[in-house]
Order: C-alpha cells, then structure tokens, then sequence
C-alpha cells in the first residue's frame, strides 16, 4: 500500500513549493512598493545590496536569491519532504531587524496571497500556518 501523502507531496513537491515562495517573494516586492508600507522598512538593506543605491553597482546581487532558495530548502524539510535547510536559524536569521508583530502579520497576508493564487486547500493552508507560527517568536522583536 502507498503511504499517505506528506504535505510537501499535497503542496506539489519542490515544484509547487517554489510556486508558492515566488508568489511571496512577488506579493511581498510589490508591497514595498507602497507608499507609507510596513514593509520596506526591514527589506531595504537587502533590497539596496540587491539593486544597488543610487545607481551604484549591487553590492549582493544574489542575496534574494539565496533568501529564497533557503526558504524553499526550509518549507521542502519541514513539510516532510526530502530538501535539507543549510541556512541561518530563524533567530540569527531574523535578529537586528525588530519586525514587529505587524509586520509578521503583513507579510503573513502576502503568504496568503500567495497560497490563494496557487490553489492550496484549506487543509494544507492549515497544515502550513502551524509551521509558520511556530517560528513567530523566532522572528519577531529580535
Ligand atoms: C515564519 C516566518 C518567516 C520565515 C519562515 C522566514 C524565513 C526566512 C529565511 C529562510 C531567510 C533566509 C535565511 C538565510 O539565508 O540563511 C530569511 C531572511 C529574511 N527574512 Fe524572513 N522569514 C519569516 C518572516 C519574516 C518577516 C515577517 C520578515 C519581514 C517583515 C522577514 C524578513 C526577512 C528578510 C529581510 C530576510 C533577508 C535577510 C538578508 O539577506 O538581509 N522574514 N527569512
């Protein structure tokens, strides 16, 4: 008999998860478009590495990159799936950069955003949600 499907097989594997991390990335970029945004704040040092300042050269053209291929690595292992996270630990990740707990709640609704437009049932939201707010007190205030 065929063992049950973990969540990273229900959320499409490596494939599905890369869709949904994409779509964050997008939604969260798109927010820090915004004027008056929550979100620009604690993403500008590594959109500034990213883009360069003032039509200077990048100084860390790759660093989102990398941001987002660790957060893949991440959800493909704690889902069930067989990737292996090599980044920072959320804490050392996270500290210097005081995200309140509205802003996680922000970026939590870009997350959202995301999975609605990928199709993610409910279920599987909720099975995803438990992951990501056990790592709330990891990112937040640090
Ligand atoms: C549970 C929720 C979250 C998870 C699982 C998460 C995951 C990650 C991961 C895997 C990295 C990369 C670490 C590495 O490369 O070693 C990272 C970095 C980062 N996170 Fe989060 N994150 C969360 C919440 C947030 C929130 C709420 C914000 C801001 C509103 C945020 C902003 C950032 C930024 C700006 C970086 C890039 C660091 C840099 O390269 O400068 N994260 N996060």
């Amino acid at each position: 008999e065929e063992p049950a499907p973990t969540l990273y097989d229900r959320l499409g594997k490596t494939e599905g998860i890369a869709k949904i991390v994409d779509g964050l990335i997008a939604n969260v970029g798109a927010e820090t478009q915004k004027p008056g945004t929550l979100m620009l704040r604690s993403h500008k040092p590594m959109l500034d590495a990213v883009n360069g300042v003032n039509g200077g050269a990048p100084t860390d053209p790759t660093r989102l990159t990398r941001l987002r291929n660790n957060f893949i690595d991440q959800l493909g292992e704690a889902t069930g799936g067989p990737l292996k996270y090599k980044g920072m630990n959320m804490i050392t990740a996270h500290t210097g950069m005081k995200i309140t707990h509205n802003e996680f709640a922000v970026w939590r609704e870009q997350l959202e955003a995301s999975l609605v437009s990928n199709q993610v049932a409910d279920a599987d939201k909720v099975a995803l949600y438990a992951i990501i707010d056990k790592m709330h007190g990891d990112v937040v205030n640090r």
